[in-house]
């Protein structure tokens, strides 16, 4: 087993290459439009759930082609029942460089798919890195069930408070004031109800206080 770096990759207006048109090619472009992809599904068949989704994908409906590899393609994804073709196609995205997986082949993966839990801003991947699949997917559910509460709208809150922060005290200049300030913050207020937190009390409490201890008044 080897370990991966987990990153979050940005996808949005990215062109994802599926090749399949079934139950696993599906699984994908579903993960692939959340992260606003765009999607482009070669296969000469379409099951009912991925046809649903047409008005959402660009569909070439017939088998892979080598020149299918020609357009700038940010990730490829293989989904087909032939072991044979898609080590074939894995071999071809190596040649040029594109990230590629291949659903029933681990050693011929770039990365993997993991059990993800998406809530607004919030996302959570669960990796085994191939060792178990199937308890990806248990703590992924598992972890999502145990989550703090409202745990999305506190999320939200700082990403707003951050925001006002910053339109307070724009410029590079102020990065360490808000860093430190913010670091403060997220303890004192990650376990509040955020529906109770006053924003702008917040900042223009906190804000003073800060620069008092910066730069302290003589007695
Ligand atoms: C390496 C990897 C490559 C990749 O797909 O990226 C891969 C490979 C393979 N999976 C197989 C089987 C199953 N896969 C699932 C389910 C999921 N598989 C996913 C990811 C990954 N699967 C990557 C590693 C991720 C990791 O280890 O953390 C998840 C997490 C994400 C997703 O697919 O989007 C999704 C759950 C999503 C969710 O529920 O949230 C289940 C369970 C089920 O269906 O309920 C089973 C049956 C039970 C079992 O085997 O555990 C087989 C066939 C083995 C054989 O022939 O026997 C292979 C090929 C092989 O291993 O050779
Ligand atoms: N990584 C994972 O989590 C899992 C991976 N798998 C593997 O993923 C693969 C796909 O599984 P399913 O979606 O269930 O298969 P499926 O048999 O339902 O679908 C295969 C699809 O590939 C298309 N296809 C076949 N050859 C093609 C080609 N040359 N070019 C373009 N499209 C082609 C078919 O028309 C069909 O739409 C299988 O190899 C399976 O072993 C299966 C379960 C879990």
């Amino acid at each position: 087993m080897t370990k991966s770096l987990l990153i979050a990759w940005q996808t949005a207006n990215k062109l994802a290459l599926v090749i399949g048109g079934g139950s696993v090619a599906y699984s994908r472009v579903r993960k692939l439009l959340d992260a606003e992809a765009r999607v482009r599904v070669v296969s000469p068949t379409l099951e009912k759930e991925l046809s649903d989704l047409e008005t959402e994908i660009e569909y070439v409906a017939r088998k892979f082609v080598d020149s299918d590899l020609d357009d700038e393609i940010s990730m490829v994804l293989v989904a087909i029942d032939d072991h044979q073709e898609s080590s074939r196609i894995y071999k071809l995205c190596k040649e040029r460089g594109v990230p590629v997986n291949v659903a029933d082949v681990p050693e011929e993966c770039d990365f993997y798919f993991g059990a993800n839990y998406d809530d607004g801003p919030l996302q959570v991947l669960v990796s085994t890195n191939g060792e178990s699949p199937g308890m990806a997917s248990y703590l992924g559910k598992y972890i999502a069930s145990h989550l703090p509460p409202h745990v999305r709208e506190t999320i939200e809150m700082f990403g707003e408070m951050r925001r006002r922060l910053r339109s307070r005290f724009p410029g590079p200049e102020h990065s360490k004031f808000r860093m430190r300030l913010m670091k403060k913050l997220t303890q004192e207020y990650r376990e509040s109800d955020p529906s109770t937190v006053d924003i702008d009390g917040v900042l223009d409490k906190y804000t003073t206080e800060s620069l008092n201890e910066q730069h302290p008044t003589r007695p």
